[in-house]
């Protein structure tokens, strides 16, 4: 089967769209040719055809931050309905978190995970392994074990690793596999019970605030061991400015350091939360304007190499606990691109460029991945955007099964409209 993509318009070297008719035979993208010429076919397959005209055509987008909850919290999340939320989203690749019950601790729940995404047969799912059983803190995992299980990263995302001995020895033994080490960085003696940042709004409803420093704590700490050990060391979901000062002085003195962020850091500050109202309720949760400003900066030079989403679905029950008792987090996959093509590409502060490669190329690079690219003979997993099409966040709308999101009700730009992983159109738009 092949699958002629007309008239695509394709970002080229210089940042310029250009029409272009790409060809897709067996999952790979076999030519592009300008729109101006008849699009290559290859005789004797079955051909599928789809008018892209107007429509932006990227790599498909990669996102190497989600949570899925399967196995054991399947009323937040299937690997099927998160599947499916992230090709609405327009990703392609996504990378799972071991913070399910059971954890992701051992060689079955890796292949366990494996199996579900296969059988729901949409996006690609790498799944992380943890750093410690059962997340605790007390006893690493089996590193070997679980990467030839399919595990392509150790992280006890959900809470920081306590013990700098512990992470230590995870690094060693990860550097010595080739794998990374991926951290949520969080001192819980300086957090305890706290469900915003310090600032206003704590100040406001007389809760106890998360101080910046319970994370960038964390980060000095890991590049310092990260130097030691020479282990691919990636910071999650970067929050404060005093993290960004940190990574920014490692990747200078050639540390083997790479760092992401999520939309809400780059739009959101504490000041913004309405009222108490936990899907405004996140781990790092919202900082001040200036952590913000930090971050914008960061991901614009690069010390900040790409763009997750930390998709983090509850139910509706456990996020009207309120501020105080909810859990943390919120959904990402299908707002992610709108909000950063509306807020920073429309309006003139980025280049579409700049976006597309922190969504693609870049966590390609950083997490050696075959994918990533829009060129004969890489993978066909395609996004295809209506840059033009103006729609507001609807939760109910969700193909995830998470609707706590604080951006309802926002207009935004840049929608999705189909994805193509390994040559299938898995997802369309019903326009
Ligand atoms: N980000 C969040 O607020 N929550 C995540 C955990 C995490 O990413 O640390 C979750 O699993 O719900
Ligand atoms: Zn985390
Ligand atoms: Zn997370």
């Amino acid at each position: 089967m092949q699958l002629i993509i007309r008239n695509a318009s394709v970002l080229n070297g210089n940042g310029e769209l250009e029409r272009k008719h790409i060809t897709v035979v067996g999952g790979v993208i076999e030519r592009i040719t300008a729109a101006d010429q008849e699009p290559v076919t290859v005789p004797g397959e079955g051909t599928r055809e789809i008018d892209a005209a107007g429509k932006l055509v990227t790599p498909g987008f990669i996102d190497m931050h989600v949570h899925l909850r399967e196995p054991g919290f399947e009323h937040k999340e299937t690997i099927e309905s998160g599947a499916r939320s992230a090709a609405k989203g327009g990703f392609t690749t996504i990378a799972c978190m071991p913070n399910t019950r059971p954890v992701t601790d051992s060689p079955e729940v890796v292949s366990l995970v494996l199996e579900k995404a296969k059988e729901a047969g949409l996006v690609h799912v790498l799944p992380y392994a943890a750093i410690t059983k059962n997340e605790l803190g007390r006893e690493l995992t089996d590193f070997s074990a679980l990467k030839a299980a399919g595990a392509i990263g150790f992280t006890d995302d959900g809470v920081g690793v306590q013990n700098a001995q512990m992470m230590k020895d995870a690094m060693n033994r990860a550097a010595s596999m080739g794998m990374p080490v991926i951290a949520h960085c969080e001192d819980n003696s300086l957090v305890e019970g706290a469900p915003v940042a310090e600032g206003e709004f704590a100040k406001r409803h007389g809760l106890k605030g998360i101080p910046n420093e319970s994370e960038a704590i964390h980060v000095g700490r890991d590049i310092l061991l990260a130097e030691a050990t020479g282990v691919h060391y990636h910071v999650c979901h970067v929050s404060t400015e005093q993290s960004i000062r940190l990574i920014r002085q490692a990747k200078e003195i050639g540390i083997n350091v790479t760092a992401e962020i999520c939309p809400h850091h780059l739009i959101l500050s504490e000041e913004d939360i309405p009222r108490l109202d936990a899907n405004w309720k996140m781990n790092p949760p919202l900082r001040s304007k200036r952590d913000v400003e930090a971050c914008i900066k960061a991901l614009e030079d690069g010390t900040i190499d790409i763009v997750v989403t930390d998709h983090a679905p509850h139910s509706a029950e456990e996020k009207a606990k309120g501020m105080q008792l909810a859990p943390f987090g919120i959904v990402g996959f299908e707002t992610a691109f709108p909000l950063l093509y509306t807020k920073f590409v429309a309006e003139g502060h980025w280049t579409l460029e700049m976006l597309v490669q922190r969504m693609t190329a870049d966590p390609a690079r950083v997490f050696g991945l075959e994918a990533g690219r829009l060129e004969p003979g890489a993978p066909a997993d395609l996004t295809i955007v209506d840059l033009d099409l103006e729609k507001e966040v609807n939760p109910e709308e969700f193909a995830s099964k998470g609707r706590n999101t604080p951006f309802t009700g926002w207009k935004l730009k840049g929608w999705p409209v189909a994805t193509i992983v390994d040559g299938k159109l898995i997802w369309k738009e019903q326009l």
